[in-house]
């Protein structure tokens, strides 16, 4: 994929344009600051020249309330470009955060089967922070540096045109290097990014899993993948360095060579008494003037550069495809009586791989559907195909009739729950954990589900009942409780398509009885796809399909597959002899 490049044209018009008025403000006011920066060294010829010369007190008095109010205004203004546009810069960034954050939600699931959490965190945080530079004071001291350099050479050009030009040919030179200097740092600020997320997202990972790290005795292996990721960040870091010392060091030396010719033509000129000792304080005060900005323009520049990047970045993630493609989803279901039916339906995640193959079946409104079959025969692959995470590549889905390829998503799973068998519950009370499908419903209705899923048979016992607060992944909670959440959860949300994907874990006799119960409630009056790991639930089904190497094997409930002695009847006299 050819790498797509935020153009200083694209952000112009993106990011800079809708905020002109702020950025007209910004250079006006760094217009007057820059030009009341010229008061001292103009003053100081004077007051050489004509003041001490003439000995003119009055003169002095005029001289230095000028001065006063110029170091004056460039205090005020220099305050109010920081107020006005760092402040407008932050805000910014968080509304592209959000920006962001919504598009990456917007994504389909696919795409977060190869994304790491860790770098989408580091893209939605950390690069859109390349803003502030481009509307904060970069691109504004850029411009005031700019202006700076063009009037002082202006001014020192009226004091001696020759003096000038022999400090300009130091001064190009100069900024020759610093543009090939941005060119290859640009694209190492790029890397930079990219590294830092992939770091960030590994270490988030190890972090997350350090259960199966330390049950495993394997730390030093993590270590050894963090150094590296260090490492590589070092390196990249080392790089931009070593390019930004070498401007360092040749603007030194070539301003140096600038100041010494400046003092060998000046004492040149001022003992062949063409030039006054108060011109050439101010020639070399002027010059300070026009070179600070160029120097700055190395670090301004690579702040840009840097800005660039991340840009570059926050641009690739906002031009993926989000899954939604309303265009061509328009069917809105506003009630779902709950038939499904798949006709001919085929999938493959990776091309060539085919994973489902020509698989039909119809599920009646209300009707539990188990899915059973051995590991990787693709019961997931069909429940996500239920679920819309995932389009067919050929053939149809249909819900209540409806091709569900041409149904506008929101409309449909706005019918859909899910119980995952790693079911995420978040930091925050039990109360919130349940509410969090729908945060507006009703105590009764809350307590309802807390009770169907057996959830207050615990929480009883807790002193703050539902006002519990779970650590990070529940890790305060056991297995079961955690698993009576999740059902509360999907209760409280009554959809009326269900997916169910059941834990492996074995729980002790009591807390499975609970959940059994608490499933049969959950699962009352609803279409549900249940990937079934537990015989009570497998024969409880109306439908069982069988499923083996991307095919229907066998299909029919419990008693008719026992009776056919196939597949299922070997699967589950062998679950049952365990
Ligand atoms: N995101 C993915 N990318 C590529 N291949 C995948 C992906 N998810 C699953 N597969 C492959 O698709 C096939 C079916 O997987 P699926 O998860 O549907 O099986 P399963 O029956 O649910 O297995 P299990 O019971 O172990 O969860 C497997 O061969 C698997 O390797």
């Amino acid at each position: 994929m050819p790498e797509k490049k935020v153009s200083i044209l694209t952000a112009f018009k993106t990011i800079i344009w809708p905020k002109r008025k702020l950025v007209f403000l910004g250079l006006f006011l760094i217009a007057i600051s820059k030009a009341a920066s010229f008061a001292a060294p103009i003053a100081s010829k004077y007051l050489i020249d004509d003041v001490i010369v003439n000995k003119d007190l009055n003169m002095l008095k005029y001289l230095v309330a000028g001065v006063m109010l110029a170091i004056l205004v460039q205090s005020v203004t220099s305050f109010l470009l920081t107020k006005i546009l760092s402040v407008q810069a932050q805000y910014l960034i968080s509304e592209l955060r959000a920006q962001v954050q919504k598009k990456v939600l917007a994504l389909p699931v696919r795409f977060f089967d190869n994304a790491k959490s860790g770098a989408l965190v580091s893209r939605i945080m950390s690069d859109v922070e390349g803003v502030r530079n481009l509307i904060g004071t970069g691109l504004v001291q850029l411009v005031g540096g700019i202006i700076t350099a063009v009037v002082s050479l202006t001014l020192l050009m009226d004091i001696s045109v020759f003096m000038t030009l022999f400090t300009f040919i130091p001064l190009t030179i100069f900024a020759i290097i610093a543009l090939k200097a941005f060119k290859i740092i640009r694209p190492i600020f790029r890397n930079r990014g990219k590294i830092n997320a992939e770091v960030k997202g590994r270490l988030t990972e190890t972090l997350g899993g350090i259960r199966v790290i330390k049950g495993f005795n394997a730390e030093k292996q993590e270590e050894e993948v963090f150094e590296v990721g260090v490492e590589r960040l070092y390196e990249n870091v080392k790089k931009s360095l070593t390019t930004t010392a070498f401007m360092t060091s040749s603007s030194t030396f070539l301003l140096g060579v600038a100041t010494t010719s400046v003092m060998g033509f000046g004492g040149y000129k001022i003992i062949q008494g063409t030039l006054t000792v108060g011109e050439f304080v101010e020639f070399t005060v002027l010059l300070g003037l026009m070179i600070a900005p160029i120097v700055q323009m190395s670090s301004v520049g690579s702040q840009l550069t840097e800005a660039l990047a991340g840009l570059d970045r926050t641009e690739e993630l906002m031009n993926l495809n989000e899954e939604s493609d309303e265009e061509n989803r328009t069917i809105l279901l506003d009630e779902v009586v709950g038939s499904m039916s798949f006709s001919d339906v085929s999938f493959s995640y990776e091309e060539d791989k085919q994973v489902l193959h020509n698989i039909s079946f119809d599920v009646a409104p209300g009707q539990v559907i188990a899915l059973v079959g051995s590991s990787g025969s693709g019961k997931s692959t069909i429940a996500g195909l239920a679920a819309s995470f995932l389009n067919p590549d050929s053939g149809t889905i249909t819900i209540d009739g409806h091709d569900l390829s041409k149904v506008n998503l929101n409309s449909f799973r706005q019918h859909l729950g899910v119980v995952l068998q790693d079911d995420f519950l978040f930091e925050g009370t039990i109360r919130e954990n349940i509410l969090f499908p729908r945060p507006d419903a009703s105590k009764e209705k809350l307590l309802e589900a807390v009770k169907a899923a057996y959830v207050n048979e615990f929480t009883d016992r807790f002193d703050k009942g539902l006002d519990t607060l779970i650590g990070e992944r529940g890790v305060k909670l056991s297995g079961g409780q955690r698993q009576r959440i999740a059902i509360a959860r999907a209760i409280l949300a009554n959809p009326k398509i269900l997916i169910l994907d059941e834990a492996t874990s074995s729980l002790d006799t009591e807390s499975e009885a609970l959940i059994q119960k608490s499933l049969g409630e959950l699962t009352k009056g609803r279409t549900t796809f249940v990937i079934a790991h537990r015989l009570s639930t497998i024969r409880k089904a109306d439908q069982i399909l069988v499923i083996e190497n991307g095919h229907i094997l066998e299909q029919g409930t419990h008693e008719k597959l026992i009776a056919s002695e196939g597949r299922y009847y070997n699967l589950f006299t062998y679950q049952a002899r365990i």
